[in-house]
């Protein structure tokens, strides 16, 4: 599902000798990875490439979809629709209610109005920002943009979701609740990836971990190069279900 060959990635020079690290990564349907590294070890950039949002340098299968400087931007802005993004700085539109924000994905994504009025009306809730659904996001809070955030981000059951610090940081309460709904996306066959500095000891999902900067074994006499096996073992995927999942 996600295959990152030799990808070159920025970090701190003061991290890794000449400020770029070589990615290699594989990971399936119904599996998930914290991404763990100091300051400028390239966490952000590495979930700024697999949304998109930054050239690729090497190769990268994101959806099953290989990455090409010349992707079409129909097949660009199709594969952005399957993946939910909680960055670092959520934006939004500031002429714009909290709920409208929300169902943002749904509207691009042409859904019926009636069911992006169910959805974002449960997913809200779900986040627990439904009192704040008409307030325009300026006049709120950090926190409860965060929320927004987290709720805009999920709102379509991604099949790619990437969560960065802030949403797993800022507040115990949204980090617990956002890791259980993921957790659950994920076991219905999504994979996700999630930047933060140091891993949260208390927290059990999800298992495995990714460190950067990335310094690769060096390969041993004879090993030839090849892209490194999963992971994890590989799960029973299952389709998500769309209907009702958040109320
Ligand atoms: N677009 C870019 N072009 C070149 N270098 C970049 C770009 N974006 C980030 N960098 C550099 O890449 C390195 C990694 O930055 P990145 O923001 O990915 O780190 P991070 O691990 O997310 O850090 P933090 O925990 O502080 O958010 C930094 O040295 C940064 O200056």
């Amino acid at each position: 599902m996600i295959t990152l060959h030799n990808l070159s990635l920025p970090a701190s020079p003061a991290l890794i000798q000449g400020g770029m690290q070589s990615l290699s990564l594989q990971l399936q349907r119904g599996e998930a990875l914290w991404v763990v590294g100091p300051a400028e070890s390239g966490k952000t950039a590495l979930l700024d490439t697999l949304a998109l949002r930054r050239p690729v340098a090497g190769s990268a299968t994101i959806l099953n979809e290989p990455l090409s400087p010349r992707f079409p931007a129909r097949t660009r802005q199709r594969l952005r629709q399957r993946i939910g993004y909680i960055d670092a700085n959520p934006l939004f539109m500031d002429r714009l209610s909290l709920a409208d924000n929300v169902a943002l994905p749904l509207e691009l994504a042409h859904f019926r109005h009636a069911e992006i009025q169910r959805e974002t009306e449960a997913i809200l809730q779900w986040f627990g920002i439904q009192d704040h659904a008409q307030a325009l996001p300026t006049t709120l809070s950090h926190t409860t943009r965060l929320r927004a955030a987290c709720a805009r981000a999920l709102i379509t059951h991604p099949s790619l979701i990437l969560v960065d610090e802030p949403a797993l940081t800022l507040c115990p309460e949204l980090r617990e609740h956002l890791l259980s709904t993921i957790k659950d996306l994920v076991q219905n066959g999504a994979t996700a990836l999630f930047a933060i500095r140091t891993r949260p000891p208390e927290v059990s999902f999800p298992e495995a971990t990714l460190t950067l900067p990335y310094n690769p074994p060096a390969p041993t006499e004879g090993e030839k190069e090849e892209i490194p096996p999963s992971l994890f073992a590989p799960l029973t995927p299952m389709a998500p279900t769309y209907e009702g999942r958040f109320s």
